[in-house]
């Protein structure tokens, strides 16, 4: 844990989402249980909760296999022991009676805050992606919403400080945040960021969920587990969206797989938390994880809605 010194200790915030994703500092011990039911021709059949998204598989070939200790599990859902659960496809999210309304009908950008006072006061629940410099965040937020350029990608990286509110169907937000860890920002700036950006994650009481990005083409980055730990331990509920996974090309330098950078971010991180966070794995090139974000995007805030 000697990376986390030098990140400023915040107060403990108790979200008024934090049911969902309590992270607590842990050292549980890590048993073994895999889900062997999961064939890997099965799909999720449309349902009312899926409206009109087509068939969804819940399964990778070869079959994705997750501990059961390693599944997302929302709150209000139980796991039968006949049935295998519903499992988004390339996630560890289990689908919950809250999944709908999970399509983008209308994306607009509404304003940049550079305070979180500042930002919307509708109280529409939000959503706000994170991740280093050139994980991409705009990218990912042009996919989920099938715009080519609702997001601006020209900013120069590590100099926005603003909050980017884009309103989705009217009902929600998508919240674009400055990349961190831009290695050629002064120190003066990387601060700020700190500052500016943490205030927002622990203040921000319609923040439902922070969405940080990591990129899987690469190896894991201290910074970004730096930022895993440091929202785990104030509590800030998090979604892990793992970004390129279609760079399936190993590099040169010790590269690996995306699924294999996915494994070893999640054993980096397993320490810190008692309950695993959600992720997904996606990709801008070829949209894969685009309806399964927005459908645990859509359990999210339907459950945030109603509590
Ligand atoms: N292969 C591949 N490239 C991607 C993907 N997503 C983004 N990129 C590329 O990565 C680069 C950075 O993408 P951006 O979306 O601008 O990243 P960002 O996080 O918004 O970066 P900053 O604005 O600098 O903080 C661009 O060249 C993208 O084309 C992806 O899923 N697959
Ligand atoms: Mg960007």
């Amino acid at each position: 844990m000697a990376f986390l010194t030098h990140l400023p200790i915040a107060p403990i915030h108790h979200h008024s989402s934090s049911l969902f994703t309590r992270f607590v500092l842990s050292s549980k011990p890590k048993t073994l249980l895999i889900l062997t039911a999961l064939s890997s021709t099965s799909t999720i059949k449309p349902s009312s909760s899926l409206e009109t998204l087509q068939d969804i598989s819940i399964t990778e070939h070869p079959p994705l296999q997750i501990a059961k200790e390693k599944l997302f599990i929302p709150p209000e859902t139980e796991l039968s022991s006949e049935k295998p659960p519903r499992i988004l496809k390339g996630s560890n999210i289990v689908l919950s009676k809250y999944a709908r309304d999970a399509q983008v009908i209308s994306a607009e950008f509404v304003k940049s805050s550079v305070e979180t006072e500042a930002c919307p006061s509708d109280g529409s629940p939000e959503f706000a992606l994170v991740g280093r410099s050139n994980v991409g965040k705009s990218s990912l937020l042009n996919s989920i919403v099938k715009r080519k350029k609702l997001a601006l990608t020209s900013k120069k990286p590590g100099k926005t400080q603003c909050i980017n509110h884009f309103r989705i169907n009217g009902s929600w937000y998508l919240v674009d945040l400055p990349g961190y860890g831009y290695a050629s920002a002064p120190n003066e700036l990387r601060k700020d960021w700190n500052k500016f950006t943490k205030d927002y994650f622990l203040n921000r009481s319609t923040l439902v969920s922070v969405f940080l990005l990591i990129d899987a083409s690469i190896p894991a980055k201290k910074i970004d587990l730096e930022y895993a730990s440091w929202l785990g331990q104030n509590q800030v509920p998090m979604t892990i969206i793992f970004t390129k996974c279609d760079k399936r090309k190993k590099k040169k330098n010790g590269g690996k797989h995306p699924e294999e950078n996915v494994q070893d971010f999640q054993d980096l991180i397993s320490e810190y938390f008692e309950a695993v966070p959600p992720w997904i794995m996606t990709s801008s090139v070829t949209n894969q994880g685009r309806d399964e974000i927005l459908l645990h995007m859509s359990q999210l805030r339907n459950y945030w809605l109603k509590h």
